[in-house]
């Protein structure tokens, strides 16, 4: 038993260490940082999405943009397309390779980023929310994993976490996420840090 514990432990490090050792993944994690600030300061969102557990990411970001991080302030402009109203009926009516693109359509505009979550690359939920913030000229960032998929040269910044496990994947996806809101703290609140 304590092996298996073990093993999956020292799996996370090496991952963790893998990706902070290629100085790429950190260029892209700072120019997404850029982004989501000139988006909030010109006024536009940020949206996220993503499913099963990536949903869960999707979520906890933009709570912590919305709601709060480390200390009080403000609330920023985010929103994660997780709502199952909204999803139980795009689903039903259009499929639910449409669920994340209605909500672009509905609401991306010029200006705004969407961080686009997906461990394979490949989910075409995902795939077809960037297709159609591209055309609305809101900037695209990927949280992705295994060879980043078709994603990976689609979005405007990929950020690929290389392991072969999707849960894996997402526990470094957290801890970039983490790393976002506090980027943006940093530059919009610098008295808190
Ligand atoms: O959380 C997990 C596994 O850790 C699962 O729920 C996982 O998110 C689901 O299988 C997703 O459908 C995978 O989609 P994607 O990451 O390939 O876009
Ligand atoms: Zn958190």
């Amino acid at each position: 038993m304590s092996t298996f514990i073990l093993e999956a432990l020292n799996d996370a490090k090496n991952t963790l260490e893998k990706f902070i050792s290629n100085e790429t993944n950190i260029a892209a994690m700072e120019k997404s940082i850029k982004v989501f600030i000139e988006t909030l300061n010109n006024g536009g969102r940020i949206y996220s999405c993503g499913n099963g557990g990536s949903m869960c990411d999707s979520m906890h970001f933009a709570e912590e943009l919305t709601g709060r991080y480390r200390k009080d302030r403000r609330a920023l402009a985010a929103m994660s397309f997780s709502d199952p109203s909204h999803m139980s009926c795009v689903g039903n009516d259009f499929g639910y390779d449409a669920i994340f693109q209605k909500m672009v359509e509905a609401f991306g505009q010029k200006g705004d980023s969407l961080l686009a979550i997906s461990t394979s690359g490949n989910s075409p939920n995902v795939i077809n929310a960037v297709n159609e913030a591209k055309a609305r000229g809101v900037t695209t960032i990927g949280l992705l994993g295994k060879d980043g998929g078709k994603l990976k040269d689609m979005v405007d910044i990929p950020i690929i976490v290389e392991s072969k496990l999707t849960d894996r994947i997402q526990e470094i996806h957290i801890k970039i996420i983490h790393n976002f809101i506090e980027g943006i703290e940093r530059e919009l609140f610098p008295e808190h840090y």
